[in-house]
């Protein structure tokens, strides 16, 4: 590139000096590019709306304006190297010109791999780029888009690449691509809840505590956060630590035992089991209602039924099917949060807390007789609902129920009182790194945005398979001389050598979970299980044989299964839906093949299928036998009641 088409300083805007608060933090500058018929001109601008590209032609007519939104930006990097295809051949890292350099170059050219350059030594990076003192700043972006217009929506991840090379030296370039990093890291920092601004320090401040189950679902969740969750982190330089259950019940051990002040949020990567086990955790502490109210839950959709993964998109709008793990991972990071209801549920021999249901007959039946066929994923429900359609059973038993106040308004406080905070000791971390990734990336230039000629000095690119940019920490550590600033690898795992407390099941404490009565979370204001409960207060009563009962307090039961279409996260309404025998074959069948669009509820009760909206019910099943289920995993059978808790702990949501 020649002088002439070199970046103009005089076009920057000035120094911070003296400058507002919101000169400081909108920035802007002209960009030159290279191109045979001339130079084009793009005006670049950061403030709160995002980044701007206005592209002008070299006679100054603005021919295109591009914003890349403040909210689908997850963050920033600066850099020494480019990673550029030409940088690929040129820092093919053996001797340039040899028949083994050109080698090199063609095969990570093909492959999409990172050059050796991108792990080499900073005294490498020298050699490399020629003696260039340009600083790149890279922008990572996850752009809402549509395929045709006929497709739905999905996210597209989007990198702009911005080169600053007006200084002669490489530290006043990057001071300046520093600037607008800075800049960049303001606004983002504005568009985050308080929770997670009022923290103690910036280190603890958005830490997130990974909890993830490596049995869920098809057994891929370690695979899963590895290639997509962890990239994300890392581009939006957003600190973890990664713990990975041993056994069932770990989840709930950890989270009622250990000191959690660390962390701001909860990810939990896997099934709405793993979700349940979290939640009730945090109520089993003596301190929940501080911990609820400091501590933000999110979910890595990894499981089979993965319903509050789905009900979370659906109220929000994100795409789900398109890549319902790179949506979910947006959302763990996106600084908001809503209030979510959780119902507690009092059993004969103890109490536990429920997010997504309750459920007797039919749809539990299926949930749990089908994990014999766990192999088939999502199939599993599909194929079990048509063997138990052909033999159907019915259950004897009453249902009771409040109803809920029509125009019950969401409200997030907690109605008990917490206590002390519980004080353990810290968690053993090994600080191991996320396993090395080998997989190749493809990169797509976005045409849409910039033709490829513009790519010395702007330049935005798109990627599906995102895989490189999981190591994009040690990359950096390898090729940036401000590697210490801009690494994140305190970033941690936990799993594999923590020989902590948690190794082994404890036998007793498990037992003593599922058997004891335990008190924790907030108490109830229903009368005792064995109590009568008066028609004075409201209590009204269906009785007789049922095909199944099933409360649900999301919108969706499982990917596909959109069960209670008005349910909102926080909306303090359990709604109870009853089939009661006798109903016809075609009927259920209908209802069942329904579901999966939220049409399978009569808009009004009739004899067999009834919807309720209810803020508590007891069910006291006649029989003997059966299955129920509380947020998909079977319980012990017998009477249970249920009260929701509105708003008592939180959830992230997208942006
Ligand atoms: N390391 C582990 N080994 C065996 N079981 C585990 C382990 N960790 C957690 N579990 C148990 O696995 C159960 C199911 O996990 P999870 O919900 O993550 O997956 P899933 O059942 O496939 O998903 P879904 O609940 O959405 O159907 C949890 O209730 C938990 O008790």
């Amino acid at each position: 590139m020649s002088k002439s088409q070199e970046r103009s300083t005089s076009s920057a805007t000035s120094t911070p000096n003296n400058n507002t608060s919101d000169d400081l933090h909108n920035v802007s500058d002209t960009f030159y590019t290279s191109q045979r018929k001339g130079s084009h001109v793009f005006r670049v601008r950061l403030d709160a709306s995002g980044f701007t590209l206005q592209r002008e032609s070299p006679s100054g007519v603005t021919i295109k304006e591009q914003t890349v939104k403040i909210c689908d930006i997850v963050g920033a990097r600066c850099m020494r190297l480019k990673k550029s295809p030409r940088s690929l051949t040129r820092c093919a890292c053996v001797n340039p010109g040899t028949p083994a350099a050109a080698a090199a170059a063609a095969s990570h050219r093909k492959t999409g791999t990172p050059s050796r350059c991108s792990t080499a030594s900073k005294e490498d990076y020298g050699a490399c780029d020629g003696g260039d003192g340009s600083a790149y700043l890279y922008l990572f972006a996850y752009v809402l888009k549509k395929k045709s217009l006929r497709s739905t929506l999905h996210r597209e991840r989007t990198v702009l690449t911005l080169r600053f090379r007006s200084f002669d030296t490489f530290e006043d370039n990057m001071r300046e691509a520093d600037r607008w990093y800075r800049a960049l890291r303001w606004q983002l920092h504005h568009t985050l809840e308080p929770t997670f601004v009022e923290r103690l320090d910036e280190a603890r401040r958005r830490r997130i505590l990974v909890m993830l189950n490596p049995k869920s679902g098809s057994g891929n969740a370690r695979e899963v956060f590895n290639m997509h969750v962890a990239p994300v982190l890392n581009e939006a330089e957003v600190p973890y630590d990664l713990y990975v259950t041993k056994h069932s019940n770990y989840a709930i051990e950890f989270m009622g035992n250990r000191r959690l002040d660390d962390w701001c949020t909860i990810l939990s990567v896997g099934g709405d089991g793993l979700f349940h086990e979290i939640i009730n955790g945090l109520l089993r502490r003596p301190d929940w209602s501080q911990v609820l109210d400091s501590i933000a839950l999110a979910i890595i959709p990894c499981g089979s039924g993965n319903g509050l993964a789905r009900s979370i998109a659906h109220g929000y709008n994100e795409p789900y099917f398109s890549n319902p793990v790179l949506g979910a991972a947006l959302t763990a990071i996106s600084g908001r949060s809503s209030p979510l209801d959780v119902v507690r549920v009092q059993l004969e021999s103890r109490v536990m807390f429920s997010f997504l249901s309750i459920g007797w007959g039919l749809i539990s039946d299926v949930d749990i007789e089908s994990e014999c066929i766990r192999m088939f994923g999502y199939q599993r429900f599909t194929i079990w609902t048509l063997y138990r359609l052909a033999n159907l059973r019915t259950y004897n038993g009453k249902i009771s129920y409040l109803l809920a106040d029509e125009a019950t308004e969401p409200h997030a406080g907690h109605a008990a009182q917490s206590e002390q905070l519980l004080k353990m000791p810290s968690s053993r971390s090994c600080n191991m790194h996320i396993d090395k990734l080998s997989n190749a990336t493809s990169y797509r230039r976005s045409t849409e945005y910039l033709p490829s000629e513009f790519e010395d000095v702007i330049s935005l690119e798109t990627s599906i398979n995102q895989s490189f940019r999981s190591r994009c920490d040690s990359w950096l550590s390898g090729g940036s001389r401000r590697s210490c600033y801009y690494s994140i690898s305190e970033s941690v795992y936990h799993s594999l050598a923590d020989e902590s407390e948690f190794t082994q099941p404890s036998t007793a404490t498990v037992t003593g979970l599922e058997t004891s009565q335990l008190s924790f979370g907030p108490s109830s204001s229903l009368p005792a299980l064995d109590e009568p409960l008066p028609a004075a207060d409201g209590w009204l009563v269906e009785e007789g044989e049922f095909v199944m009962m099933h409360a649900v307090y999301q919108s969706h039961l499982g990917i596909d299964c959109h069960f209670a279409p008005k349910a909102q996260l926080n909306d303090g309404k359990i709604y109870l839906v009853l089939i009661r025998g006798g109903i016809s074959r075609p009927h259920l069948l209908s209802f069942l093949y329904n579901m999966s669009t939220g049409t399978h509820l009569p808009e009004k009760n009739n004899d067999y299928v009834k919807v309720l909206q209810v803020r508590a019910f007891r069910l006291e099943p006649h029989d003997n036998h059966g299955i129920i289920t509380v947020d998909g995993e079977q319980i012990e059978f017998g009477p249970l009641q249920a009260e929701i808790l509105p708003g008592i702990s939180r959830v992230m949501i997208p942006k």
